[in-house]
């Protein structure tokens, strides 16, 4: 559970009542009283975003404002590590340190000035108790082997991170149990329909929280809740982080219906069946993965709103209309941010052809060929049509 590194008696005992005390008070002056006592008592945690992308920026705005309005659990100063890059001539980390705004992903929106941008990943994270994973997937590992045995025993890790780990040897993993692995701390997640530029603008979306337990899920809350950004809690953590993965794929499938000019029925249709295999695929693959899962946020909400407003969406749609390479579109549609679809479509795909599955998996296996240029986007409406969901 949060903080429970340490074994040692009485912090987790305090901890537990703490999170039990927080379930049942719900009037803000208790919990504020409450709040006050456990930062007395355990020490105030410190928060470190490792990442600073486009989403990472969405965040670091909440969680600069929620650390600063929760002074009495949190440490003020947020570390947040940045990628080192020049952005006309000048640092990245400079330009967010003096004018607070990522100009090159997440322009327009100002940053809470206790957000610190620091180019060390060992710097930003090594005396941190919470650690905000939010950088591509394909970085995750050679972050980690930075970080490994130079952050706190204790901290905890929570994973915004929506794609999953894939070698020949291990085959395909959750981004959580690498970090839980490299790092050897506890890692929950947070996933939902949360495109990262409409957070920013502090428009009213739900997200949720993948946590152990209850009560180490509500004590995340505290670092991401605020009146537009409302998370609730579920403990089918594996679930939580599969849809998040999963969705990007689906998405492109909508984006390439998107491409063929055809209408919302038809990517209504991509969006179910997506739906119907991402249910299998956790079904089969997910040890307790549980059908409510995917009504929460992280489910048919992202699904739904990266199949309209998504990244991986808008590649699809490339994906039909151009010959470039996804490199090359990548570059021209993003500016040095990154679809995460492709590389998921291809992790799943090399497993399922291991297993035998790609005939169960008609939709991803589909999109995987698409994107490597191997299946005409034309056909991808006979797969539909032929899809075992309709057999
Ligand atoms: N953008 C969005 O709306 C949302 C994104 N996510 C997920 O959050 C994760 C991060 O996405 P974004 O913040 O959007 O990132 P992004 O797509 O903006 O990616 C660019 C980031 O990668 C960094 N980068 C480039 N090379 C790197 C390297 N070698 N090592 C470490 N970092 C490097 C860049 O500096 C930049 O910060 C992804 O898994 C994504 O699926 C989740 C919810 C919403
Ligand atoms: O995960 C997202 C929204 O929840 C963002 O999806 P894209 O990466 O497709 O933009």
């Amino acid at each position: 559970m949060f903080g429970s590194g340490s074994s040692c008696g009485l912090p987790v005992l305090l901890t537990d009542v703490y999170c039990k005390t927080l379930l049942v008070l719900n009037k803000p002056r208790y919990i504020a009283c409450l709040h006050y006592l456990w930062g007395k008592t355990m020490g105030k945690k410190r928060v470190c975003i490792v990442g600073s992308g486009n989403w990472g920026s969405a965040i670091a705005k909440i969680i600069g404002k929620n650390v600063r309005d929760r002074s009495e659990l949190f440490e003020e100063t947020v570390m947040m590590y940045m990628y080192e890059e020049l952005v006309n001539g000048r640092k990245l980390t400079e330009i967010v340190n003096t004018e607070h705004e990522n100009v090159k992903y997440l322009p327009g929106i100002k940053l809470p000035d206790n957000i610190v941008a620091v180019p060390d990943v060992v710097e930003a994270s090594k005396d941190a108790d919470i650690l905000i994973f939010v950088i591509p997937h394909q970085f995750v590992k050679t972050t980690c082997r930075s970080m490994a045995g130079k952050i706190k025993k204790d901290a905890v890790a929570v994973s915004l991170i929506k794609g999953f780990d894939q070698t020949p040897e291990v085959g395909i993993q959750l981004i959580s149990t690498v970090i839980h692995d490299m790092l050897n701390i506890d890692c929950a997640v947070l996933m939902g329909a949360n495109l990262a530029h409409e957070v920013a603008e502090e428009q009213f979306c739900e997200t949720t929280i993948g946590a152990a337990t209850e009560e180490e899920g509500n004590l995340i809350k505290e670092v991401f809740e605020t009146p537009y950004f409302r998370c609730s809690v579920v403990t089918d953590a594996q679930t939580v982080e599969m849809c998040g993965a999963l969705k990007n794929v689906v998405a492109i499938g909508a984006g390439i219906v998107d491409g063929l000019k055809m209408g919302d029925n038809t990517k209504a249709a991509v969006i179910r069946l997506g739906l119907m295999e991402m249910v299998a695929f956790g079904e089969m693959f997910i040890p307790g993965c549980t059908r409510e899962t995917f009504f929460e946020s992280c489910g048919v909400a992202d699904l739904v709103a990266t199949c309209h407003g998504g990244r991986n969406r808008m590649l699809g749609e490339a994906v039909v209309q151009s010959e470039k390479t996804l490199k090359e579109l990548e570059k021209e549609i993003l500016h040095g941010q990154s679809f995460q679809g492709p590389l998921v479509a291809r992790e799943i795909y090399s497993m399922l052809e291991l297993k035998n599955l790609t005939e169960r998996f008609p939709l991803f296996t589909a999109i995987h060929q698409i994107c490597k240029r191997e299946m005409d986007p034309r056909d991808f409406i006979e797969c539909l049509r032929n899809h075992p969901e309709h057999l």
